[in-house]
């Protein structure tokens, strides 16, 4: 048996890891006294007794957490935005090229990916990197998540209160903390326009990647090497060229994999076969942040990939 500490096992993210991590059959979650869950001197004891710590923490909380950690040695998996694109740590998305599964699981550090960057990184990546979207390119990424992706506050707000809007975009600073994840392990020169959005809905996700072809590559070539890439990927499937495949079709929303750790890839094509967009679906809970970090807990301790990452 492995141990698992879940440092914040309390909140939103917290409470999937540990409801996943309950079935697993090779861990065993220790866990912190409720009172006690601010405590650095019981969050030393449970690091040092721990295989892997996960935090499940804001930001400022995840970096205290990882100081403790550093004195102790102890090994890392933060679901916070911290880490992303630091020094030392690993990018936790094993679907990102051949070699990142061997890299988490020798890993001291590895930080969970964004929900949002999760499907612009799987859609992009490999096409900038087999050259058929140029790295220099001007993207876009348009995007709506369930209210869950805001944590118990947002999670509070759509639930105990009526003052919550049916749909609502945010972000339009243009300096979302995603944004530098998404460049750098997406490839690209520059951070795209990001424009993400919250909904009505407790759990899921869509992100658009609007795009426009030059020099003669079609859609039809970008649907041929995700397929070919994602081909033998347990977790990501790509939906036939121009097939909206949804419960709703011909409307696509952002549900059907709620609870799992599933994403799905489209590219639907406009009739010129020059234009069209791309298109990720997943649980922004699901492969968006607890049940890729039951993937990469798997991973990092060297189980199969696959053992308790659904609800
Ligand atoms: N929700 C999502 O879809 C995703 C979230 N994440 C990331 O996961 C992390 C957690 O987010 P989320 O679960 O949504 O947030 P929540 O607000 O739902 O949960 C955070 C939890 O951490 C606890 N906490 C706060 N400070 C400390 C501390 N110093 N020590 C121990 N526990 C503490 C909180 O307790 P209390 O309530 O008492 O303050 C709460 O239980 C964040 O970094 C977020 O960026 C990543 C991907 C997706
Ligand atoms: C709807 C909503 O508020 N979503 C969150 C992202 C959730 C997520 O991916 O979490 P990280 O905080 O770990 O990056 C946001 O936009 O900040």
């Amino acid at each position: 048996m492995k141990k698992v500490f879940i440092d914040g096992e309390t909140g939103t993210t917290g409470l999937q890891v540990r409801d996943r991590l309950i079935k697993h059959p090779n861990i065993e979650i220790i866990s912190i006294d409720p009172e006690k869950k601010r405590d650095v001197e019981e969050k030393r004891r449970l690091m040092k007794e721990a295989d892997v710590t996960v935090l499940c923490l804001p930001d400022d909380a995840a970096k205290d957490s990882v100081a403790l950690a550093k004195e102790e040695g102890s090994r890392i998996l933060d679901a916070s935005s911290v880490h992303r694109v630091a020094e030392g740590w690993v990018y936790g998305l094993p679907e990102l090229d051949v070699t990142q599964r061997e890299k988490i699981q020798q890993a001291q550090f590895v930080s969970n990916p964004g929900c949002y960057p999760t499907g612009a990184i799987l859609l992009l990546k490999p096409l900038v990197e087999a050259g058929l979207l140029p790295a220099s390119g001007d993207y876009s990424v348009n995007a709506v998540s369930g209210y869950s992706g805001g944590g118990n506050a947002l999670i509070d707000r759509y639930e105990s209160t009526h003052n919550a809007p049916a749909f609502a975009a945010y972000g339009l600073n243009f300096s979302h903390k995603h944004l530098p994840e998404m460049q750098v392990w997406a490839g690209l020169d520059k951070a795209p326009i990001f424009v993400p959005s919250v909904g009505h809905f407790r759990q899921g996700m869509l992100t658009f990647l609007p795009i426009q072809l030059k020099d003669g590559v079609t859609m039809a070539q970008l649907h041929t090497k995700l397929a070919e890439v994602y081909a033998k990927d347990t977790f990501v499937t790509v939906n036939d060229l121009n097939v909206v495949k949804d419960n709703s079709a011909p409307f696509l929303t952002p549900h059907g994999l709620e609870n799992t750790n599933q994403i799905e890839l489209s590219v639907l094509s406009a009739p010129d076969n020059q234009s069209g967009v791309l298109v990720a679906k997943l649980d922004n809970l699901g492969k968006g942040a607890s049940g890729a970090a039951v993937q990469n807990l798997n991973i990092m301790l060297g189980f199969a990939e696959d053992i308790a990452v659904n609800l």
